[in-house]
């Protein structure tokens, strides 16, 4: 809600004369917390109503976090636009006064991405987290885990990265690779609308090019969010850079490319050659 919030104050912002309707949904991915997403549809568990109610008429832009969008869309709908793209990585987060001890420590998050990073970069085993940050945070706090990983997009978004209880570690997002989308707000629309000027208005073209990019990379692997893949793409003095890395049986494979900017869709597809659908 949050989210819908930021995309109807930027369409407010260049349409003074247009107010932007805010209608809730909650999805059985908002409802179901006691079992990893991957058991009960993955992705789409966040989207399927958001589309059922573009396509009935009853909104005109879907707000959704970019990183649960899953890979394809209902036949019809596009993503019309994305917001300028907050912080893309990752945050380890711990109780104040509460260092992690020396020997492995016990980290909750239900992402197969997360898992296999954190696994190799620390001494870490990993448990079951989900639920809203609010209730990750609690969980944290109850003693549950010594640290949860967590979007730092999302605990900006919600003012929480002041929070004076917790400590955050920001993860640098091009060692340990964010989700494709992470940190990009993106509005779902249908793909010819008297509304469509509005939401290409609201669009950050750098964001939208790397959601582009990021969402072909993880087209190409298949991976919906059951597979541990992680993909990062920006553009750095004027070249257009990919890395992403995906968990396998040996460890994790990671890749990388650059080139120029408007060849982002050529080199999406050359980062993933030789993985597609493995
Ligand atoms: N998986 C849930 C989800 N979807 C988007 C965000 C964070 C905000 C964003 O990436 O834009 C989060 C929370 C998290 O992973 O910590």
């Amino acid at each position: 809600m949050a989210q819908a919030r930021l995309a109807a104050e930027a369409i407010e912002r260049a349409f003074p004369e247009l107010t932007a309707e805010l209608v809730p949904i909650v999805t059985r991915g908002d409802r179901i917390l006691d079992r990893p997403l991957v058991e009960f549809g993955g992705k789409g568990a966040f989207i399927s109503e958001f589309e059922r109610a573009l396509l009935e008429g009853r909104i005109d832009g879907a707000v959704h976090s970019a990183k649960d969008m899953p890979e394809e869309l209902a036949k019809g709908l596009v993503i019309a636009a994305a917001l300028p793209r907050e912080d893309a990585g990752d945050v380890l987060v711990t109780v104040k006064g509460r260092p992690l001890p020396d020997g492995p420590f016990l980290v909750g998050t239900g992402s197969p991405r997360r898992q296999v990073q954190i696994g190799e970069m620390r001494n870490a085993r990993c448990a079951l987290l989900r639920g809203n940050i609010q209730t990750r945070l609690n969980k944290l706090r109850e003693g549950e885990y010594d640290a949860i990983l967590l979007a730092a997009a999302g605990l900006k978004r919600m003012g929480l990265l002041s929070d004076p209880e917790f400590s955050f570690e920001r993860l640098p997002e091009k060692e340990f690779i964010p989700a494709g989308g992470q940190g990009i707000i993106a509005v779902e629309s249908r793909e010819h609308t008297e509304f469509s000027h509005v939401l290409a208005a609201i669009n950050d073209p750098a964001a939208f090019r790397s959601l582009a990019a990021e969402r072909l990379v993880l087209k190409r692997l298949g991976a919906g969010c059951t597979g541990a893949v992680g993909v990062y793409s920006y553009s750095e003095n004027g070249s257009f850079h990919i890395k992403l890395m995906k968990g396998t049986e040996s460890g994790i494979l990671r890749r990388e490319i650059s080139g120029a900017l408007e060849e982002y869709e050529a080199l999406a597809a050359a980062v993933t050659e030789g993985l597609d659908h493995e």
